[in-house]
């Protein structure tokens, strides 16, 4: 990996996501930024999440009174000042030598909802210990059940307030960009909440099918939902449902929130774009559950989309990662801010005070 030298203060010149993405491509070496900006296959996906924001249109309104407008909202017992969550993103020290510490900073400072992924490069109890706002863990449930339990219980001591569980990516995506780099975590950066970990091999032989006499034996099933309820009290969110019959499964087994999402377009190439799943899963649930998306957030104008298209707030994984790149906490305080910026701007634009007033009104309809 080459040296990567981020700023220590908001470099000028940085008004949106993109610009931050340019910046980052200079400041990030080109293996971590192959694992950080691609997806699988051909990267369909992951083009067509951003693509279709950019195909839908608003509906504009004017002369409304915006006296008491915010933001807010609770989720899951949680108040936060704006509908933008920090996604899950595994190993941040790859991107900025402080990782996920200063992600954290970042959202305490501003009161942004943060996920830490099982593969964190930064002990759990570190992050908790240090975070003024509460934060929620994600879960990959691990072959090793056992482990996977006591992380739980980790994450529960330490203060976590929901659990995601990722759902969408039992094997790793077929990742051509990530291969062609052959990327490899470098010295100091690890997936160190899982140290210890009996790691099981159950590789297939090469006369064996490569997945189907392997790993798959172990991957997580419906039956892992009842047993993860049964060792934790937390809220338990999937993360990764594209289905109205998954959501459905999810709803009857007591899962207390969805996360429309397609993984960034990284595990199965040509699923639908996440703002193309949401509206289908959103009708079918009609609010007995809290709905999550993301995927392809770019700007306020698409938060603003899938929240009128029925997602109750949305997580942003790329783009504070360029900031945290760029300038560390304070380049993921300044991307945040932008995007609420930008949110606020189109709700007044489209006549919304609260988040209650956005609904499918807004979407220009031809
Ligand atoms: C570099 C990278 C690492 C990721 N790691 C995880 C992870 O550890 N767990 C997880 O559930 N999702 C992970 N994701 C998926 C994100 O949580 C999120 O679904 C996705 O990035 C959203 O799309 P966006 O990047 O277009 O905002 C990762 C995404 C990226 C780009
Ligand atoms: C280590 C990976 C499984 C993390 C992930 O979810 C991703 O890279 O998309």
């Amino acid at each position: 990996m080459g040296a990567f030298m981020p700023y220590s203060i908001i470099p000028p010149q940085l008004f949106s996501v993109e610009d931050y993405e340019k910046s980052a491509a200079k400041v990030i070496d080109h293996i971590a930024w192959s694992y950080l900006v691609g997806g699988s296959g051909d990267e369909l996906t992951l083009e067509w999440n951003k693509q279709a924001f950019q195909r839908i249109q608003l509906q504009g309104r004017v002369l409304n009174n915006f006296e008491g407008a915010n933001t807010k909202l609770t989720l899951l017992g949680n108040t936060l000042p704006f509908p933008i969550l920090l996604a899950p993103v595994a190993w941040q020290k790859l991107f900025h030598k402080d990782g996920e510490l200063a992600t954290m900073q970042a959202a305490s400072a501003i009161g942004a909802g943060m996920v830490v992924s099982t593969m964190a490069s930064t002990l759990l109890e570190e992050l908790a210990e240090q975070a003024t706002k509460p934060l929620w863990f994600q879960l990959y449930i691990q072959a090793d059940r056992t482990f996977t339990a006591e992380l739980v219980k980790r994450a529960e001591l330490a203060g976590y307030k929901a659990l995601v569980l990722t759902v969408d990516a039992p094997i790793s995506g077929v990742r051509n960009r990530e291969q062609r780099v052959n990327f490899r975590l470098p010295q100091g950066v690890s997936s160190v909440n899982l140290e210890g970990m009996h790691v099981v091999n159950n590789t297939a032989n090469l006369l064996e099918s490569p997945l189907f006499s392997g790993q798959l034996a172990s991957v997580p099933t419906w039956q892992d939902i009842e047993w993860l309820q049964s060792i934790t009290s937390l809220p338990i969110l999937l993360k990764g449902v594209t289905s109205v019959a998954d959501a459905e499964q999810a709803i009857q087994l007591g899962v207390n929130g969805l996360i429309i999402s397609n993984h960034g377009g990284r595990v199965l190439d040509t699923l639908p774009a996440a703002i193309e799943l949401l509206p289908r899963i959103a009708e079918h649930v009609a609010g007995r559950v809290p709905i999550l998306m993301d995927g392809g957030i770019r700007r306020g104008t698409d938060i603003l989309k899938a929240l009128a298209l029925g997602a109750n707030a949305v997580l942003v994984g790329r783009p504070y990662i360029y900031a945290l790149a760029v300038a560390g906490a304070v380049g993921v305080v300044h991307l945040i801010n932008i995007l609420r910026a930008e949110l606020e701007a189109a709700m007044v634009l489209t006549g919304c005070r609260t988040l209650a007033d956005i609904n499918p009104s807004v979407i220009w309809q031809s």
